[in-house]
């Protein structure tokens, strides 16, 4: 068991683009963020992201899902393997599935990759399955980052409500207080995803041009957003929900059908406007407008979308690093910093973050042998 006071955590995060897997060392008390450490990232190979690809939607049992986890597992132990001055690693997994509200069957989440299999590989206890418990006692199962994102404010020293959106496949946000004792405090965070965010741009590029993403938002930057397509995107079912409310990456497929007539230009300039749409429409539920939005996650460098946020958005908009933080890493931090509140029995997911009835802990511990 982990001993009492600050540890040295490392999280790995494989996030929904498939591109690879990003660590993390955090040094944390569960509560405070006392420092961060190294950080170091993977890509997967072509080969394993097909694996990936193919078992994207499919749940345990399914055909390719034993070939993914093994990818995924694989991966994770070639890179935190020299990332193991830490206590204790927190391992979140790939995303194949999420289905919280039991839209295909049972309400249920799959992340594939086996904490058991790296507890043994790696020597350490491995925290990991962060989100089903949080799904069996009702919850979306995620965001989870957002407690994570409570301490990232105090850390950064800020002293008023700001909103921190990550923009990866999906995009999510929380709003944060900062004012307040902890993440569980009443009026302390309010978190969902917003929207699809870089899935559709990634998918749009890679299938008209065989580009992996838009790069700097070149493409969108060249076009001209179809506002139409936006207001009909803007009617889905999802946006009229009260959060929290989360998304799968496939949510949202049929957008690319929405721009098949556009030019490249246009069909990304209009995805790009959807994914800051989707925000902006996300902001009207936050209890008071933030002070500042910062921004995580690959989004963040796609100079298109970062001015389709301004221009809806009635605060400053600014990359995290604005405030001293890696928004390559913040979701590897994450859960690093996860991982040290499930060993010392602290909730990591509640009513204003994943709807869950409660707060609660989710995450399991596996020990090597
Ligand atoms: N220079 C860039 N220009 C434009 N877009 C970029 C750039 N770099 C990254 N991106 C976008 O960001 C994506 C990766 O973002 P990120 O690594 O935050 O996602 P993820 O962690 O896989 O997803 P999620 O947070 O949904 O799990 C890329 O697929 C691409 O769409
Ligand atoms: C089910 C799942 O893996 N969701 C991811 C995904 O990627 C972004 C968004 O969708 C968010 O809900 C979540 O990840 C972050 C790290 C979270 O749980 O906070």
């Amino acid at each position: 068991m982990l001993k009492p006071g600050p540890a040295w955590a490392v999280g790995a995060m494989s996030g929904t683009s498939l591109d690879g897997v990003d660590a993390a060392l955090v040094l944390t008390d569960g509560e405070r963020i006392l420092d961060f450490g190294r950080t170091d990232y993977r890509a997967y190979s072509d080969e394993e992201r097909s694996a990936l690809r193919a078992a994207l939607g499919c749940w345990p049992g399914d055909p390719g899902v034993d070939e993914a986890a093994e990818v995924v597992e694989t991966a994770h132990a070639e890179l935190l393997s020299s990332l193991l001055d830490a206590a204790l690693v927190g391992f979140h997994g790939q995303t194949l599935a999420h289905d919280p509200d039991g839209r295909m069957g049972p309400r249920r989440t799959h992340q594939a990759g086996s904490g058991e299999v790296l507890a043994e590989v790696l020597g350490r206890p491995v925290v990991w399955d962060f989100r089903s418990t949080d799904v069996e006692m009702g919850g979306q199962g995620a965001p989870l980052a957002p407690f994570f994102h409570f301490a990232c404010a105090k850390w950064a020293g800020l002293s008023a409500p700001v909103a921190f959106l990550n923009l990866g496949g999906v995009g999510n946000v929380t709003w944060v207080d900062p004012r307040q004792p902890g993440p569980e405090a009443v009026g302390a965070v309010l978190a969902f995803d917003t929207g699809p965010a870089n899935a559709p741009i990634n998918d749009l590029v890679r299938a008209r041009l065989g580009m992996d993403c838009d790069e700097g938002g070149a493409l969108a930057a060249s076009g001209t957003a179809d506002e139409q397509i936006v207001e009909h995107f803007l009617s889905h079912r999802f946006f009229h929900r009260i959060p929290p409310k989360s998304l799968d990456r496939n949510d949202f497929h049929d957008l690319l059908e929405a721009v098949r007539d556009l030019s490249d230009a246009d069909a990304a300039a209009t995805l790009t406007a959807c994914a800051a749409a989707a925000v902006a429409r996300g902001f009207e539920h936050f209890p008071d407008y933030p002070r500042a939005l910062y921004v995580t996650g690959g989004g963040r460098l796609n100079e298109a979308l970062m001015v389709a946020l301004t221009r809806r958005l009635n605060c400053p908009v600014a990359p995290i690093e604005d405030i001293g933080l890696d928004g390559d890493m913040l979701e590897a931090q994450a859960f690093a910093y996860l991982a040290v509140r499930v060993a010392r029995g602290l909730p990591t997911s509640g009513p204003t973050t994943t709807g869950v009835a409660g707060l609660i802990g989710g995450g399991r511990i596996s020990y090597p042998d």
